[in-house]
């Protein structure tokens, strides 16, 4: 009996060679008395033809797209085939025969959402999947061979990092009111204390009002926390980590990076030290570009865009005023009105796939911060406690993993990225 081999095997195999794959009918067409199927699986996909004098071939004509089957028979050259190779089809078992399915080559960007779970299935969604794989796996590949502990927050939590106007509140058991973590950072500076250098990966939540297409109100957050180091060490830490990642998304995606149609050249610069550029220099660069920023302002989409006009790679942008960020971040002893604060901005107009700095340290100095934003220390007690016990200078990061494959995969919007998005208008399927 034949051994099932993946389509991929299959096609490197020499014609005359007998095969048997087993998949899901991609394509499905009759030509003359002949019928072809095109056979998927997470390979890719290779032709069938059944012509009648097969014993298969009344089944064959019967197949409907998304049938799930088993074909065997003997490999031919073909040009006209994908993958330069056609089964001449021998038998073939329909394991289940699919309804009709909806999903058209003309359907619509919002009809691919609302059937997500059968639009997974298309070549473009696995290829993303298989890179977003490879960008998971490459980031704890990074952590573990550099000394990190991998660790888990919770995710309901009782106040804000980001500020308290994207949180998603939740009526606990209890009767009282949580909210979904927008960030496990807190937690992992308390980790620090045990274990000095500590990662997680973990969705994060946010009630994100705006319709953009980098924003997703969950989103997978790979954070990162290191004791007694400073904003370069830690900006050192993100260079290395996300080179890393794209070196091994170009070593092992080419072909899922070339059906995407990703041009590759750019993600060939990403190799430590990263450009990096301060807030000061960007305000100035944005308003010869004839932006109207004033020192201070936060950098939105469209400013990013522009700056990342003037690189072929990711840059770091550091020193952000101290009302751009959130409390935690530590003011810059030297000139107290700046952060020792940066974003790491990708190139091609995507902007900021990390954002991170070094904390405040000292009780008093976290304290005067947290009110002098108008915030109740008391919201913070437990925070405020990693002061009280052998504190250390600390820094830390956050990066978007679902905007990092965005741009690795070179992807029009952020809801390509992942298998079932949630957005402002989206939480099925
Ligand atoms: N441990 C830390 O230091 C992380 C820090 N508390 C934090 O949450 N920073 S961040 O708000 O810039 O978010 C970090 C990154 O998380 C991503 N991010 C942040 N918000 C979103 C939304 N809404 N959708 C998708 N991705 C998002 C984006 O890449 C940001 O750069
Ligand atoms: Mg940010």
């Amino acid at each position: 009996a034949t051994d099932i081999i993946p389509v991929k095997e299959a096609l490197k195999l020499p014609a005359g060679s007998t095969v048997k794959v087993r998949g899901w009918a991609y394509r499905r067409r009759d030509l003359g008395d002949k019928a072809f199927i095109v056979v998927r699986d997470s390979t890719g996909i290779i032709q069938a033809v059944f012509t009648p004098d097969s014993p298969s071939h009344p089944d064959a004509r019967k197949v409907t797209v998304e049938s799930s089957l088993v074909v065997e028979g003997t490999l031919k050259d073909d040009p006209r085939a994908p993958g330069g190779k056609e089964i001449q089809g021998k038998k073939l078992e329909i394991v289940h025969l699919a309804e009709n399915f909806p999903i058209r080559r003309d359907a619509s960007r919002e009809f691919l959402l609302e059937v997500r779970h059968l639009a997974v299935r298309s070549r473009k969604m696995t290829s993303v999947l298989k890179i977003r794989n490879t960008v998971f796996e490459a980031l704890h590949e990074w952590f573990r061979a550099n000394g990190y502990y991998e660790v888990q927050g919770p995710m309901f939590v009782s106040a804000a990092v980001e500020g308290g106007a994207t949180l998603f509140p939740v009526k606990y058991v209890d009767g009282s009111t949580v909210y979904l973590t927008q960030s496990s950072q807190f937690y992992l500076e308390a980790l620090i204390f045990s274990l000095e250098k500590v990662y997680t990966v973990a969705p994060s939540f946010r009630a994100e009002k705006s319709r953009t297409r980098r924003h997703l109100t969950e989103f997978w957050h790979a954070e990162a926390e290191v004791a007694w180091t400073n904003l370069e060490g830690i900006m050192k830490v993100e260079e290395e980590l996300v080179a890393h990642i794209v070196r091994r998304v170009l070593e092992k995606n080419a072909e899922d990076l070339e059906l995407l149609g990703r041009k590759t050249e750019i993600l060939r610069n990403v190799e430590p030290p990263f450009p990096r550029l301060s807030y000061d220099k960007a305000i100035e660069i944005l308003q010869g570009k004839g932006f109207k920023v004033s020192w201070g302002d936060d950098l939105g989409a469209d400013e990013e865009r522009a700056l990342t006009e003037e690189f072929d790679r990711p840059f770091f942008l550091y020193g952000f005023p101290v009302q751009a960020k959130a409390f935690y971040h530590k003011n810059d002893p030297s000139r107290p009105e700046v952060t020792l604060s940066a974003d790491l901005l990708a190139p091609e107009g995507y902007g900021e796939i990390i954002g991170g700095g070094e904390r405040i340290e000292k009780l008093e100095e976290l304290v005067e911060k947290i009110k002098s934003f108008g915030l109740n220390p008391r919201d913070y007690e437990w925070y405020l406690d990693l002061r009280r016990y052998g504190s250390v200078p600390h820094a830390g990061f956050g990066l978007g993993m679902d905007r990092l494959v965005t741009w690795i995969a070179g992807l029009e919007h952020i809801v390509d990225s992942l298998p079932f998005p949630r957005t402002v208008s989206r939480t099925y399927p």
